[in-house]
């Protein structure tokens, strides 16, 4: 038996609940336990609206959870606030769908860059062309891109800068939300590629939201998939849709992508390191919260029937 290692960042019965325009409670995420641990990629898919990207605004203490513990290095930051609360984001950055977003399209490559280090006084002005030249290398950018604005790059070349921004803090945590997913697909691969070359670097702990769950399976140690706010199926990367799953998991695995490197063989010696993930919810597959989950999906899903054992399921799916 291997012995468990120390999570970096652990989400416990996780809630985060909206108001609805018509005022009803909008379950955006159900009960979320996660573990993320230093050199794992731990990937979360599902379809639309299942919660994800609320998920990762939860992790990254962009917004507190409505009830549940997220404890970061041991500590519980839930319900941190001001200066504590900024000090403790520094250690998860995050990178978007649409680098454009977040660039000033008024600031050069080289200060949005050393940006971050800047808000958190880690920079002296004289130290900021030789940074932003390491962060540029670190990402296979030339150096004469500091000197460029962002409208000027390729979107992959946006995506590359976006990523050297986000690790310039040296953060233990990395979010992915739908980074590569704008991107054609031989710039995703070359992005994603990246993503895997510097986790083995650097040994940072990734959390890549994508919807394409063979994506998901190429480049994760474990794959969290989520379904209306529950995360309904924990699996080991390259076990995910093998054997029986979840009826979503199995609707969702569907494409073939594969890349140049051999991650698989990682992902197995990782795997003896790694404790055993969830083991599979029986009966219920939201867990045993049937009653909340009945109200979800009759809200949002008017397809549903009654299976096995009185739990509750969205049919559509077996239909
Ligand atoms: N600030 C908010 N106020 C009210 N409802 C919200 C808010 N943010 C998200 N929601 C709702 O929470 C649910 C989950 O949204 P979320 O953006 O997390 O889904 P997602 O899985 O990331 O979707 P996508 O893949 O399309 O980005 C949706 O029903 C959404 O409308």
């Amino acid at each position: 038996m291997c012995k468990e290692k120390t999570p970096i960042l652990e989400s416990r019965h996780l809630n985060k609940v909206f108001t609805a325009p018509d005022g009803r409670p909008l379950y955006a995420n159900n009960d979320i336990s996660l573990k993320f641990y230093e050199g794992e990629t731990l990937g979360i898919a599902g379809e639309s609206g299942c919660g994800k990207s609320t998920l990762v605004r939860v992790l990254s203490l962009l917004e507190p959870p409505t009830d549940g513990e997220l404890l970061l290095f041991g500590e519980n930051v839930a319900g941190l606030k001001g200066e504590k609360k900024r000090k403790m984001r520094r250690h998860i950055q995050m990178v978007f769908q649409d680098p454009t977003d977040s660039f000033s399209p008024r600031m050069k490559v080289k200060d949005i860059l050393c940006e971050p280090l800047e808000n958190y006084g880690l920079i002296k002005p004289s130290e900021k062309a030789a940074k932003a030249r390491e962060l540029l290398k670190m990402v296979e950018l030339p150096e004469e891109f500091a000197e460029r604005y962002p409208r000027s790059m390729s979107g992959g070349q946006k995506q590359r800068v976006a990523i050297a921004r986000a690790l310039a803090l040296e953060p233990e945590i990395l979010i992915c939300d739908e980074a590569t997913s704008a991107l054609d697909v031989s710039v995703q691969k070359s992005i994603v590629e990246l993503l895997v070359k510097l986790q083995r670097e650097k040994h940072t702990s990734i959390i890549f939201i994508c919807h394409d769950v063979a994506l998901i399976r190429s480049v994760s140690h474990r794959t969290a998939i989520m379904y209306l706010g529950f995360v309904v199926e924990l699996a080991e990367g390259k076990k995910l849709g093998r054997g029986v799953c979840h009826p979503y998991t199995e609707a969702l695995k569907s494409a073939v992508f594969s890349l140049d490197m051999d991650f698989e063989k990682e992902i197995e010696s990782l795997d003896s390191e790694i404790p055993s993930p969830l083991e599979r919810p029986t009966g219920c597959p939201f867990r045993n919260r049937c009653e909340k989950c009945m109200e979800i999906c009759a809200a949002e899903r008017p397809q549903l029937r009654e299976v096995e054992k009185g739990h509750w399921i969205a049919c559509h799916l077996y239909a």
